[in-house]
């Protein structure tokens, strides 16, 4: 059996997240994985240096084209960049009844680039967020989704909340921006219970692209058929081996180590 997962999202041209990652990690999980751009970045472990959105009908277009043809068992959303864009992914997301879409929205990259454009946030939440199985904010994208600030864990229980009442049926607030004591702490509400995913924290400034990573390697579970709670466990298996082995490359904040969770399989 072939499972195919589909992200739509950024090109990163430093290879640590976008669209690279999302690729990176399907394959390492066996899904043969298919892309949709939504935008250019040029980009390295130092930061955004240019943004080339594309236009909505392009994004739309390779949608289709992937949808009358290959299909798709699962569907991510990363960085989206405009209203326009979102409109256009929500419309083909329901043409296919793509209803396994993880939808990580992704707002600013780690160094401070925008990779969402303000007005957009509420088109996300009125096009996609509803649309979503799983959706898989940080903690300053919870926060500019909810309005809410967020210090502590009932916080986030009460973001977690918030976005479900907008139709997302499961939400994963991310803990990696809690840099506070020695594990890092996920959060997964499915509108009647929560669920935790914890482990050490690492300490490393090596973090660029691990929430494309997590959210694509969620997409990719759900595209085997996974329940939402194996996948979220495998996704932060992934990660975690993917932080542990970092690759030490670049001059600022590299990427993680997209290979390390299958080293870890087979050794
Ligand atoms: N230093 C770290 N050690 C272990 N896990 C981490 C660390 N930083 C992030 N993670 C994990 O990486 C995933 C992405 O988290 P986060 O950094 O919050 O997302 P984003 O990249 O969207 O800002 C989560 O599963 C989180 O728990
Ligand atoms: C093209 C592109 N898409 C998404 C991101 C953000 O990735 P993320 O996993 O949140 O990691 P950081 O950039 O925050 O390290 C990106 N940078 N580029």
């Amino acid at each position: 059996m072939v499972y195919k997962a589909l992200t739509v999202a950024g090109s990163d041209s430093g290879g640590g997240a976008g669209i690279q990652a999302d690729l990176k990690t399907f394959q390492e999980l066996r899904v043969f994985g298919m892309s949709a751009l939504t935008a250019v970045t040029a980009q390295n472990t130092l930061g955004v240096q240019g943004v080339y959105p594309l236009p909505p009908d392009a994004v739309a277009q390779q949608m289709e084209s992937v949808g009358t043809d290959l299909g798709a068992d699962a569907v991510k959303t990363g960085m989206l960049f405009s209203a326009e864009i979102i409109e256009a992914v929500a419309a083909k997301v329901r043409q296919f009844g793509w209803d396994r879409l993880v939808v990580d929205p992704v707002m600013i990259a780690k160094g401070g680039a925008p990779l969402l454009q303000e007005e957009a946030v509420s088109a996300l939440k009125t096009y996609l967020l509803p649309l979503a199985m799983v959706a898989t904010p940080n903690i300053p994208e919870a926060e500019a989704l909810t309005g809410l600030k967020i210090q502590s864990i009932e916080d986030r229980k009460e973001a977690a909340k918030r976005l479900h009442e907008l139709g997302v049926k499961h939400v994963v607030i991310k803990g990696g921006h809690d840099d506070d004591g020695e594990e890092t702490v996920d959060i997964l509400y499915d509108g009647s219970e929560f669920f935790y995913f914890t482990s050490k924290r690492i300490k490393t400034k090596h973090t660029h692209g691990t929430g494309c990573t997590f959210s694509a390697a969620i997409a990719a579970e759900l595209a085997k058929g996974k329940t939402v709670q194996e996948a979220v466990q495998t996704a932060k298996s992934f990660i975690q081996a993917a932080i542990e082995h970092e690759l030490g490359i670049g001059h600022g904040h590299g990427p993680t180590n997209h290979w390390a969770y299958r080293d870890k399989q087979t050794r």
